[in-house]
């Protein structure tokens, strides 16, 4: 027996009030990798509104501690302002009570912005599950920054600015671009190209989503 299961055990006989992990033992689940500013958070709003699946964007629910002002949060902004990576049960142990909360009435789960390293992957698949698809969202640097630069007039976003957009992108090739690799041996990454116009983006979404079934 791997250690995760057996923690999953220790939490069980523990804790016997605690929601239990195996409700989504057998959710679908899809993670959507790609560069900051690639146009993740775009593609999964509309796989929400299509196919009723739940969006969790790591990054999202990271700014969600930010903003309850709590003393957790105030060190998570420290690290995002930098664009360095957040501590890995951190990012994890919020995505899987995220998941929990709503196993119930999802048809499926997309993970946004995670796995940002090999390891947070192999962490996911240890303590909620192994995805059944990871469509990779690709755009060429020069456009994500462009998207950035553009989106950072609006976003309020602390890390949209020039110097740690810049730091954000050299951490995607160095961390993130790995975890890539890692699934296309398992046959389950759906290069999608982002260049494109949103609606042509999401065309390729759909075809890689509905080859699921
Ligand atoms: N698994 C994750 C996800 C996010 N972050 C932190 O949260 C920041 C913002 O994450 P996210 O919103 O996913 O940012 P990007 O992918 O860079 O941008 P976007 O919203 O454009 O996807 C990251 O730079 C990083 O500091 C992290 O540490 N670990
Ligand atoms: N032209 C164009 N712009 C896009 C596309 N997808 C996203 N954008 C814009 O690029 C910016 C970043 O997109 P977002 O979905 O936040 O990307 P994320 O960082 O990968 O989550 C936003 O301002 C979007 O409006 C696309 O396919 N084409
Ligand atoms: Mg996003």
């Amino acid at each position: 027996m791997g250690q995760g299961c057996f923690s999953a055990l220790w939490r069980r006989s523990t804790h016997p009030a605690d929601p239990q992990p195996d409700k989504i033992k057998d959710a679908k689940i899809i993670f959507v990798v790609g560069g900051p500013g690639s146009g993740k958070g775009t593609q999964c709003e509309k796989v929400v509104a299509k196919y009723g699946y739940t969006h969790l964007s790591s990054g999202d629910l990271l700014r969600a501690e930010v903003a309850s002002g709590s003393e957790r949060g105030k060190q998570l902004q420290a690290i995002m302002q930098k664009g360095e990576l957040v501590p890995l049960d951190t990012v994890l142990d919020m995505i899987k009570d995220a998941m929990i909360a709503k196993a119930d009435v999802s048809k499926g789960f997309l993970i946004d912005g995670y796995p940002r390293e090999v390891k947070q992957g192999e962490e996911f698949e240890k303590k909620i599950g192994a995805p059944a698809l990871l469509l990779y969202v690709d755009a060429k640097s020069e456009t994500m920054v462009k998207r950035l630069m553009k989106r950072g007039e609006t976003s309020g976003r602390a890390d949209d600015n020039e110097e740690t957009i810049k730091k954000r992108l050299d951490l995607y090739y160095k961390a993130t671009e790995p975890v890539i690799t890692f699934y296309e041996g398992r046959g389950i990454v759906r290069k999608i190209n982002s260049e494109l116009a949103v609606d042509d983006v999401f065309a390729e979404v759909s075809k890689a989503i509905d080859g699921l079934k």
